[in-house]
């Protein structure tokens, strides 16, 4: 059977380690497919695993999941390559000019927090976020929008009879329901748009398993713990490479009390890897599937139950179709009686001002 899989951020960090998991594995006829914003990156990290996996099958495919008209285009391009799709990675991530709280830090290290500050970085990371060209949030359409269109617009070749399919989220443990706002899922008006994103992701795949497992299409959430990679790096970027390698033996100390300092890729990956081999219908809905590292260095994967509930899920679910009904109504075009009466003042996101879409562009 030839299975096809597609990772989203899959150029570097868990999203390449993943991929050199899926391969190291050894299934046979797997498709793999590469989607990266940056196709210069891309054709490297496809060298790396074609080095080592000289006879696999690796394609690329250019995807910003930023951007509405490169996430609408990119599947365009996949419906036309392939007549299934088993698996789905909604990987790419980023957590733009974070601001590191040192004061709160080091009070956490002296108090009884200190172990869940380690895990999940709440309480001590902020983040400015920006606005896209498409007039949305940068980190909520990157992190959360641009993978719910990409799903939307995949349905035929997730869906399909006789067959389930799988969307693995890489979530984080730094998801917290206090930084997310139904009224303001995109969060414009907070400064931790990261945890908000991933906590919208976590809702998100609980609410697409309500609405699409009679289908066959299932959704879980990972965390991949804390891990060395260029999100990370970016947090203290006064920090030489040096002086994080030099932190290493600190961080394995760590590790004896917080198994969720995975600290590398490979490991980071594994809860991404260990679904793969999951029966999509045994899986929890409600669960977070954590890849973690114990002191001596193994890697196990273990789900742990998320602070989520179906009303709000559902909720979100609404908004986001809504959103997405905007952003196609723009993309392929309004009536001109409709634009005529957006121009006459009432706008496109009537009484939805929270949705914010910039409708300008794609008039
Ligand atoms: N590192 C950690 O400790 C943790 C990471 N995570 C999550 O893991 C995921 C992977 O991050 P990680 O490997 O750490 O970091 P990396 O920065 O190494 O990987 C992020 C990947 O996402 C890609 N990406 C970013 N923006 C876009 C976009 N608009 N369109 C397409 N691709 C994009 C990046 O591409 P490019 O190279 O072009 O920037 C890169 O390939 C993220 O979702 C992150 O939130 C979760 C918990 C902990
Ligand atoms: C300078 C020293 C001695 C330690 C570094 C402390 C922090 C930089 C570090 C501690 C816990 C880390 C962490 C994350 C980022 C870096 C830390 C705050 C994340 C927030 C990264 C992104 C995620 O999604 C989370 C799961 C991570 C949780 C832990």
């Amino acid at each position: 059977m030839n299975l096809v899989v597609l990772v989203t951020g899959a150029n570097s960090g868990i999203g390449l380690a993943l991929c050199e998991r899926l391969l190291s594995q050894g299934t046979r006829g797997l498709q793999l497919c590469l989607a990266c914003r940056n196709m210069r990156r891309a054709e490297a990290a496809r060298s790396v695993l074609l080095t080592s996996h000289p006879t696999a099958q690796v394609a690329l495919l250019h995807l910003d999941t930023s951007s509405i008209s490169s996430v609408v285009r990119a599947a365009q391009e996949v419906r036309l390559r392939y007549d299934r799709l088993d698996y789905l990675y909604l990987n790419a991530g980023i957590m733009p000019n974070p601001q590191f709280d040192v004061t709160a830090f080091f009070k956490g290290l002296f108090s009884s927090k200190i172990i869940p500050m380690l895990a999940t970085g709440v309480g001590i990371l902020t983040q400015k976020d920006g606005v896209t060209s498409d007039g949305l949030q940068e980190v909520f359409a990157t992190n959360l929008f641009g993978h719910f269109l990409l799903i939307r617009e995949l349905e035929p070749l997730l869906c399909h009879a006789g067959q389930t399919s799988q969307l693995i989220w890489t979530s984080s443990s730094n998801a917290h329901r206090s930084a997310f706002n139904l009224e303001d899922i995109q969060h414009q008006r907070g400064s931790q748009p990261y945890s908000s994103s991933k906590y919208a992701s976590d809702l998100l795949s609980l609410a697409l398993n309500t609405h699409y497992n009679k289908q066959g299409l299932y959704s879980s959430v990972t965390c991949p713990g804390f891990v060395m990679t260029s999100l990370t790096y970016n947090i203290l970027p006064s920090f030489p490479a040096f002086v994080w390698t030099l932190l290493m033996p600190v961080f394995w100390l760590i590790r004896l009390v917080t198994n969720t300092f995975t600290l590398t890729p490979q490991n980071g990956s594994e809860a991404l890897f260990w679904l793969f081999k999951q029966k999509p219908e045994s899986l929890d809905p409600y669960a977070k599937y954590h890849s973690l590292t114990s002191g001596l260095g193994n890697n196990y994967t273990q789900p742990r139950k998320m602070d989520i509930d179906l009303e709000t899920s559902e909720s979100l679910y609404e908004t986001l179709l809504q959103l997405e009904s905007e952003v196609r109504k723009n993309f392929h075009g309004t009536s001109e009686s409709e634009r005529a009466s957006q121009r006459g003042g009432r706008g496109i996101s009537r009484g939805m001002d929270h949705l914010r879409v910039n409708t300008e562009r794609f008039q």
